[in-house]
């Protein structure tokens, strides 16, 4: 018995040894070929990873400490990969490389939570474009008109909710799980908004199924046997399956009998709208999750920051600018709100400071020449958005908030942004949802601020750099008039 436990250590200790000699050759730069420079920490195996855990600010002055050149050799998180650093590299990758249209690198776990059918997943760049079009159905303009109402009640109910905590517990209160909890209706509004029965079965499940399948997503290695989040995220994905299913069920059902009930809403869209596409049930589950993963960590992390720079980082005059801009407003009329200048500027400026998505990955298909190198294939682009949004060429003294930068500015003030400001990714897989993401994120903060005040409390913002970069912070929330 003994004996074998020690063969298996053994083999264990040789291949851990083998892993880590061969992640150092990997990582030093010998495996380059490309002729662009290497990062200054191209550590064996973490690489830059820490810097860029520390979030875009402290990343760019990475990058700018190699000088000028349009990408740089890396590793992170143990994987090999040309970094884009100028805007005409990113323009590049994004947009026109051979590997633009593939699938966003994800962790391999990843095509089991999320699903092998979804535009996330898939590496068949044809049925991606075919995805996208169909989904592009459950977000228009239309359907995002008919759960305004909805979302903008939703937050009203949970500010106020904070606001009690606080007169209750006289103490800070986390804004965090309001958010998270708000982003997630959002979505179902979104999709399953023209029946009241979906949405209430659906936003039930959040605390017991989503949570429980969204963890999954943070556990690379415990072995499924074991039972941990990986294991009973596989669980709680089948039962939510099983009541989308239902769901997409009696909707069919209703639809052929006629049933005038059935109003648009993203889901009436995708099962019977004219989009002359043919999509599998497999492909329309999977793409729903997707829309629920990748609308979720990404609004919460834009609403929480969104206070934390409220709270602690803006400067008074900035602050009464868009106090008095919320207080001449109304909020119920949808485009009205989304023409807000002042507030249009400040979620732009609280994007470029603190971009939840900070980065993304494609994978190149072929050999390419990219700007006089030569670029194997197989090699893995990074498209650092976040850390771009700090270039000082760009923006004038980057790590600074001030919300100025994007107000009162012309088009052609604005155009040196393109390929520099891009919270929303670019190209074939540029944020599906961010129609939705600008609409909620403007509701929240205009009830908050409309009718409460948000006071900065002595508890600091916890920061936290992955997979989502996030300021959680600390507030006191009172009525306004109470304040
Ligand atoms: C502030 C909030 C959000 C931010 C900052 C954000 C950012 C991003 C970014 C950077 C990408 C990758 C783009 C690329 O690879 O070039 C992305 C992809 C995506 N986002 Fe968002 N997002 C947000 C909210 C949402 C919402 C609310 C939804 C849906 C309801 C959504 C759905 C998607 C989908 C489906 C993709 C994958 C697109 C594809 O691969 O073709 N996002 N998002």
């Amino acid at each position: 018995m003994l004996h074998t436990f020690s063969i298996i250590g053994l083999t264990a200790a040789a291949a851990a040894v083998g892993i880590i000699v061969h992640a150092i050759f990997k990582s030093t730069g010998m495996s380059r070929k490309n002729g662009f420079p290497n990062s200054p920490w191209n550590w064996p195996i973490i690489g830059q990873t820490l810097w860029f855990l520390q979030g875009p600010p402290k990343f760019y002055d990475m990058l700018a400490s190699r000088g000028p050149t349009d990408a740089i050799n890396s590793t992170s998180f143990g994987l090999d990969q040309l970094m884009m650093v100028s805007p005409e590299a990113m323009k590049w990758a994004g947009m026109k490389g051979p590997g633009s249209a593939l699938r966003s690198l994800l962790p391999p776990r990843w095509d089991r939570v999320l699903g092998a059918n979804s535009l996330m997943t898939t590496d068949n760049a044809h049925k991606h474009k075919r995805l996208r079009h169909a989904f592009g159905l459950s977000i228009t303009k239309d359907v995002l008109g008919r759960c305004f109402p909805y979302i903008r009640q939703n937050a009203q109910t949970l500010i106020n909710e904070l606001a009690v905590e606080t007169q209750n517990t006289n103490k800070p209160v986390e804004v965090y799980a309001a958010s998270t909890r708000f982003a997630f209706n959002a979505i179902i509004f979104l999709i399953f908004g023209s029946r009241s029965k979906d949405v209430e079965v659906l936003q039930g499940s959040f605390e017991t199924l989503f949570t429980t399948w969204l963890a999954g997503l943070g556990d690379y290695f415990v072995p499924e046997f074991m039972n941990g989040p990986f294991a009973k995220s596989m669980v709680a994905r089948k039962e939510i399956v099983d009541i989308l299913s239902g769901i997409m069920e009696e909707r069919r059902e209703g639809f052929a009998a006629d049933d005038d009930t059935q109003e648009p809403d993203g889901l009436n869209n995708i099962l019977f709208g004219n989009s002359g596409e043919t999509l599998t049930d497999d492909e329309i589950l999977d793409n729903i999750l997707v829309l629920v993963f990748a609308g979720h960590d990404t609004s919460t992390a834009t609403m929480c920051s969104s206070i934390h720079f409220w709270a602690n980082v803006m400067s008074q005059e900035e602050k009464d600018l868009l106090n008095d801009e919320i207080e001449r407003a109304d909020g119920s009329n949808m485009a009205e709100l989304l023409a807000l200048p002042v507030l249009d500027a400040f979620l732009k400026e609280v994007l470029r400071m603190a971009t939840p998505a900070t980065g993304m990955f494609r994978k190149l298909n072929q050999d390419v020449e990219f700007l006089g190198h030569h670029v194997p294939a197989g090699t893995v682009l990074t498209l650092p958005f976040g850390t771009l949004m700090h270039n000082p060429d760009v923006f004038e003294d980057p790590h600074t908030f001030t919300i100025h930068r994007f107000l009162n500015k012309s088009a052609q003030d604005l155009k040196k942004h393109a390929y520099n400001y891009l919270p929303f990714g670019l190209g074939p897989h540029q944020c599906l949802g961010m129609n939705l993401a600008r609409l909620e994120i403007k509701i929240f903060i205009f009830e908050l601020l409309k009718s409460y005040a948000v006071v900065k409390s002595n508890m600091p913002s916890e920061f936290v750099g992955f997979p989502a970069l996030i300021f959680k912070p600390k507030v006191k929330v009172f009525p306004v008039n109470e304040y």
